[in-house]
């Protein structure tokens, strides 16, 4: 028995961020996180507002209800949250994964390790900026990415940063600066995760990326770089389950 806390699965839908943008995917969404970022777009995960959706799962019932949702019709899964590298036991879910012939994804912000994200096809690690109210364990960071980078691990990984304003641009930047072997993305912060009126919040966020294009071109430092916004925000705003 192995228990997952699961939030949410859903899908197909497409990856909206990061390193296979695009890619058509299932979601794993799983409960908890050890960080409280102030502009968290998932904070249903963990500030107890969505401690009702929770439910424990094992393997192989989260993979009948992804075959449910989707059929035959996906060969690929990401894994989110919350946090799920807080959780010892998604070996279970993982190796099931793989047995079943599905590409696996996973979000993380690099607070934590467990072993099974070396069985990961694209793992992309989000270390968070100062406007997010965390502080980042260089530490803990430093030791995942040196795992990542070994021969034990065989897929992709990535780093990804969400920038709101200078202080994040520059932290980015120093996270670049540090890993710099690593493909790194920037992202576009969304400032109105609350708002249901996505005109204005769509018109908002391709301002707020226009911004953010226009800071990495005229920076000479950022040469190995790939600006993004959020694509499911712009395609479906702030609805949740896509
Ligand atoms: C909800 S988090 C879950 C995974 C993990 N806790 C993490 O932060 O990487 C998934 C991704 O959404 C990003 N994200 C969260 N809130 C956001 C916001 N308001 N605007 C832009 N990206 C956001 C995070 O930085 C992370 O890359
Ligand atoms: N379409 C879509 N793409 C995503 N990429 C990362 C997400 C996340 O919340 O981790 C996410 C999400 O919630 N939806
Ligand atoms: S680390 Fe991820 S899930 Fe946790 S609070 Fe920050 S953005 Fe939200
Ligand atoms: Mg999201």
């Amino acid at each position: 028995m192995s228990k997952i806390p699961v939030m949410e699965i859903f899908g197909p839908t497409i990856q909206g961020e990061g390193m296979v943008i695009g890619q058509k995917t299932m979601f794993v969404r799983t409960a908890g996180c050890d960080y409280a970022c102030s502009w968290c777009d998932s904070s249903f995960t963990w500030d107890g507002s969505g401690k009702h959706l929770i439910k424990q799962m094992e393997p192989d019932e989260i993979w009948c209800q992804l075959k449910e949702l989707g059929g035959d019709g996906f060969s690929h899964v990401t894994i989110s949250g919350g946090n799920p590298a807080l959780l010892k036991n998604l070996t279970g879910l993982v190796q099931l994964l793989k047995q079943e012939n599905m590409k696996t994804c996973l979000e993380t912000q690099g607070s934590k390790w467990q072993d099974w994200m070396l069985s990961i096809n694209e793992l992309t690690i989000s270390p968070k900026p100062p406007s997010s109210g965390m502080i980042t364990n260089f530490d803990s960071l430093d030791m995942i990415l040196n795992k990542l980078m070994s021969d034990d691990f065989s897929g992709n990984v990535s780093l990804k940063v969400v920038v709101f304003n200078d202080a994040d641009f520059n932290y980015a930047k120093a996270i670049h600066r540090r890993y710099p072997g690593i493909p790194f993305y920037m992202q576009v912060g969304n400032d109105d995760t609350k708002t249901v009126n996505d005109a204005v919040l769509i018109t908002h966020l391709l301002q707020k990326y226009e911004e953010l294009i226009d800071r990495v071109i005229q920076d000479e430092e950022l040469k190995e770089i790939k600006v993004l916004p959020q694509l499911h925000a712009l395609v479906w705003g702030n609805k949740r389950g896509v």
